[in-house]
């Protein structure tokens, strides 16, 4: 073969293998980027509805959610209050199903209320009435002890405290509401599923993500925001959270909109320079508009850990509302008259599930039916 032809085939095979192992680098580099990306993507919240959410329509063009109606989603949760599985009110349905009110009876019943993190003070003081109210009416069927124990309860849970969220902005400036607590207590959950309530009412919604401390929070924030067509204000990893919560406040403003709802980081109680920090943000955002609400996230299965932090965060932040998370399944729901008494401060909202819909205004009548398995 001519020798210069002989060379040319050969830089051409050459060539189609450079080719070759080109293509596959790419491919190869490609899917670990894609990999590496899957790895470092954020624990998002959960965005398939629990058992039982309805699934949520979208609005064809936009490809934003439209979040289940008022209406809808009180009867669902109050069903899932009510049907929640939960030891108390199996342990409740239990004595009350005794044919007598003996004194083991009421021993069980005050062990079983005690378990529920209701508190020694709020029980005995339960019982003791029970037991009055009983021999005064000579009762000593279930069925009228039923009756009694459940007005009772709805007494101490206390249907007299406004629950209402204070969503009226001041001086056509947007209503704050800074959400706090701590780490893993569903803050972040909770901003998120609020952002959607008020987007079911009309209301216009700005998120500030000042939990600068984990990087995931904002993307978590941004994602909960964008199904539901909200904007988030982020700031740097690890940049100051005032700044952070303050231009949010800022953009509301600006904006004109109706709410701004505050995420803030996750913090120990017993750290002072956190909590300190905490006092901070809200101080620096009221330099431009009140902070109407400070709502304190709790997590219902954490017991008598919640009441001590709620006692610190009270003292740091002037608490006006508390949001109870988890109580899905937990025998805990009695913490809500402990902390309410030990903060005079309503539960105004219920946390009960991982959907993104199962939240709920707190009532006293319709926890207390849940508390009762009715
Ligand atoms: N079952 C149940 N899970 C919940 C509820 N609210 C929140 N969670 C879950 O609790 C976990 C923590 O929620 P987050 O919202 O990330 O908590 P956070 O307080 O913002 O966490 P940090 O930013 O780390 O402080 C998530 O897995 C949520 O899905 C609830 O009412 N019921």
């Amino acid at each position: 073969m001519n020798p210069f032809l002989d060379q040319f085939f050969w830089w051409i095979i050459g060539g189609v293998i450079a080719c070759l192992l080109l293509a596959t680098g790419i491919i190869y580099v490609g899917n670990r980027r894609g990999l590496e990306r899957k790895a470092q993507t954020p624990e998002v919240t959960p965005t398939v509805p629990s058992a039982g959410t309805e699934l949520q329509p979208l609005e064809p063009e936009t490809g934003i959610e439209v979040p289940e109606s008022a209406g809808s989603r009180l009867a669902r949760l109050r069903r899932r209050l009510a049907g929640s599985n939960n030891a108390l009110a199996r342990g409740l349905a239990d004595l009350l199903a005794r044919d007598r009110l003996d004194e083991d009876t009421w021993d069980d019943f005050e062990a079983t209320l005690i378990s529920s993190d209701l508190g020694v003070g709020p029980t005995t003081e339960l019982v003791t009435t029970l037991r009055r109210e009983l021999s005064i009416d000579g009762v000593n069927d279930s069925g009228q002890a039923a009756t009694v124990l459940r007005r009772e309860l709805v007494k101490i849970v206390d249907p007299t405290m406004d629950r209402s969220l204070d969503l009226t902005g001041r001086d056509g400036k947007p209503a704050v509401v800074m959400v706090v607590g701590v780490n893993g207590t569903g803050k972040t959950t909770t901003v998120g599923k609020l952002a959607r309530v008020l987007v079911a009412e009309n209301k216009s919604v700005l998120l500030g993500a000042a939990d600068t401390f984990r990087a995931a929070a904002a993307e978590q924030l941004s994602t909960w925001g964008e199904r539901v067509g909200v904007e988030t204000v982020r700031g740097e990893e690890g940049a100051d959270p005032a700044s952070v919560a303050y231009r949010a406040v800022e953009k509301g403003i600006a904006d004109g909109v109706d709410v701004v709802l505050i995420d803030t980081a996750g913090r120990l109680h017993t750290k002072t320079g956190l909590m300190d920090e905490l006092g901070k943000v809200k101080r620096v955002v009221e330099k431009i508009a009140p902070v109407g609400e400070v709502l304190l996230v709790l997590d219902a299965t954490t017991g008598q850990n919640g009441l001590v932090q709620a006692r610190i965060f009270r003292d740091v932040v002037d608490v006006t509302g508390l949001v109870l998370t988890k109580l899905d399944g937990s025998a805990k729901g009695g913490i809500v008259v402990q902390v309410q008494r030990e903060l005079g401060v309503p539960v105004k909202l219920i946390g009960l599930g991982e959907g993104v819909d199962d939240l709920a205004p707190f009532e006293a009548e319709g926890f207390v039916t849940g508390l009762m398995g009715e």
